[in-house]
């Protein structure tokens, strides 16, 4: 169980707040100005990566009072607690262990006594041995045919992780197998899927968690009338049905063969699970060596996580920046901006990553929380955000803390695209910390041959504040070790960010309350009945939708 604490009676949260005011006029510019060495005093580096956070609105004291903050709010606790299988997920009676998943030195790790060890490994040794079977066309369809597609069927952490780890790393797959994912309960995304595989050479992986959820059932369901529509019979479905799950008995009772079962336990949460069996499309998509190497990047994050002081822990560090834009400067999102169009779904991947695990307004003593918790997370990749939505983090009256991530190498190297793409890079940045001063604006407009009035109307708009906080984090190139690195690094920082703000970031429960209402409604949907049970909008939306489709 985590220590619980008041967020705002950590002596750190006084002192930072007196700090606040001595640094919110501070001009970024000013203090590279003032200090030759910021860049090696505020960067880290971590195999081969580098975290710059010099372009943040803080000095060596604001760093100190944040690393005091996490020690007063007994964040190494709390490292040893996840670590060593404790409990932390109190609300659900879990420990949390997606660390053990990618335990790649095997260490023991006790839940109630008992190794994980041996069980993690032997689902990872069945994973191995399917994924070459199927990549190696040994694997045959009830047609006798090698599989040619997988489609993964599965919802949030059942679909996010896998979806954005196969776009990462397309450069690492296998040319004759395809992946496909089917999330959305709307029918459209089962019926676009199956419109473009063969069910003789298909491999459908349903991948749930609890087993029970609504869309990825419903897509299951469908998928399997289809394979039997189209030629396969009750028991062809062992050959093109598998399931990734902690449910044995929902996945025997939906027909699937358990020796297609591929386990794994209520400790791994379902928007940590990707290093789970739920990452069996990825195995497959880019091959078990591959995932190894994803597992042993997170593996050696886990490692500079738990042994690294907190003012030289890449986590740690990113973690506290965000509590000081966030509960001090009053920002209230936070961009990831990859450079690297690959990296195209890691914004949506930690939307949930972030916003389902620190999206909580109950501490951890029951109390409603009088302070700002987890941020809104969006983001897309460079240079489409530039063309997008990039005028208001650089002119808007909105503070937007961003990182920006970009590999130095391209996985597609062409003429100069990643020269371009880099100058990009770094010039967002500098441009979002120096800004634009009215004199220099007017003196560009003067120099471009516009008259004195043209000068005095424009320069107004003409005019960046700067002073706008970015992280640059580089990497030498988005293999699976450096993705799986950086996956686990934003993991921990949302860990950390939890810890102290006295969150339990392990539950999920504001997304039940949806789902109760949607079970309440699916009945009253089945006839034309005009309904009354609900509020006067309620009931008025439900009539309309009855009205138009009957009509
Ligand atoms: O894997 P499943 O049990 O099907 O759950 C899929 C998703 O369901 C809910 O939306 C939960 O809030 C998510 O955390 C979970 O990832």
């Amino acid at each position: 169980m985590l220590k619980a604490h008041s967020f705002k009676a950590l002596p750190a949260y006084a002192q930072l707040q007196t700090h606040f005011e001595t640094v919110e006029h501070l001009h970024l510019r000013d203090l590279f100005a003032a200090d030759p060495a910021r860049f090696d005093t505020f960067s880290l580096r971590f195999a081969d990566m580098l975290v710059d956070f010099s372009k943040n609105r803080i000095t060596k004291e604001t760093h100190a009072l944040l690393v005091q903050l996490a020690e007063q709010a007994d964040l190494k606790d709390a490292i040893d607690k996840l670590f060593s299988g404790d409990r932390i997920n109190a609300t659900e009676d879990r420990a949390v262990l997606h660390i053990a998943l990618r335990n790649r030195s095997n260490t023991p790790i006790l839940v109630d006594g008992q190794d994980v060890m041996p069980e993690v490994n032997e689902v990872l040794t069945r994973m191995k041995g399917f994924t070459e079977r199927i990549r190696s066309g040994e694997w045959k369809g009830y047609t006798g045919k090698a599989i040619t597609d997988v489609v993964n069927i599965g919802i949030g952490g059942s679909d996010l992780g896998p979806v954005m780890v196969t776009e990462a790393l397309k450069p690492y797959a296998s040319d004759s197998l395809r992946v496909h994912f089917v999330s959305n309960v709307d029918g459209v995304h089962i019926y676009e899927t199956l419109q473009q595989v063969n069910p003789e050479t298909t491999l459908f992986l349903i991948a749930s968690k609890t087993f029970t959820t609504q869309e990825t059932m419903t897509n299951a369901g469908t998928a399997r009338d289809w394979f039997l529509q189209h030629g396969g019979t009750e028991t062809d479905i062992a050959r093109h049905f598998a399931a990734l799950s902690t449910n044995r008995k929902a996945v025997e009772a939906f027909g699937i063969d358990p020796e297609n079962m591929f386990g794994f336990w209520d400790w791994v949460g379902g928007r940590y699970s990707l290093w789970s069996a739920i990452g069996l499309s990825i195995a497959l998509y880019i091959g078990f060596d591959n995932f190894e190497e994803l597992l042993a990047g997170a593996h050696e994050m886990d490692n500079h996580f738990r042994d690294t002081p907190f003012a030289e822990n890449i986590p740690v560090t990113l973690a506290l920046l965000g509590i000081w834009y966030n509960n001090f400067f009053g920002a209230q999102t936070q961009a990831i901006l990859p450079y690297d169009q690959y990296l195209h779904r890691f914004a949506a991947y930690f939307q949930q990553g972030d916003m389902e695990s620190n999206g909580k307004s109950t501490d951890r003593n029951g109390n409603p929380t009088d302070y700002q918790t987890g941020p809104i997370i969006w983001g897309e990749p460079g240079t489409n955000g530039q063309h997008a939505f990039y005028q208001l983090i650089h002119q808007g009256t909105k503070l937007i803390p961003c990182d920006f991530i970009a590999p130095a190498i391209s996985q597609r190297p062409i003429g100069n695209h990643h020269q371009l793409l880099l100058s990009n890079f770094f010039a967002q940045t500098e441009a979002l910390m120096n800004g634009k001063s009215a004199e220099e604006a007017a003196e560009e407009l003067r120099k471009a041959g516009k008259s004195d009035e043209e000068v005095a109307f424009l320069t107004p708009f003409k005019v960046f504040s700067g002073n706008r906080p970015t992280n640059s984090i580089m990497v030498k190139q988005v293999t699976p070790r450096a993705l799986g690195s950086l996956i686990a690094m934003y993991e921990h920082k949302i860990f950390v960010q939890g810890v102290i703000w006295n969150i339990f970031s392990f539950d999920q429960w504001g997304v039940e309350l949806g789902k109760q209402l949607a079970n309440r409604i699916v009945p009253e949907l089945a006839d034309d009945e005009p309904v009354g049970s609900h509020d006067n909008s309620t009931n008025g939306l439900i009539n309309f939708y009855k009205h138009m489709r009957k009509n």
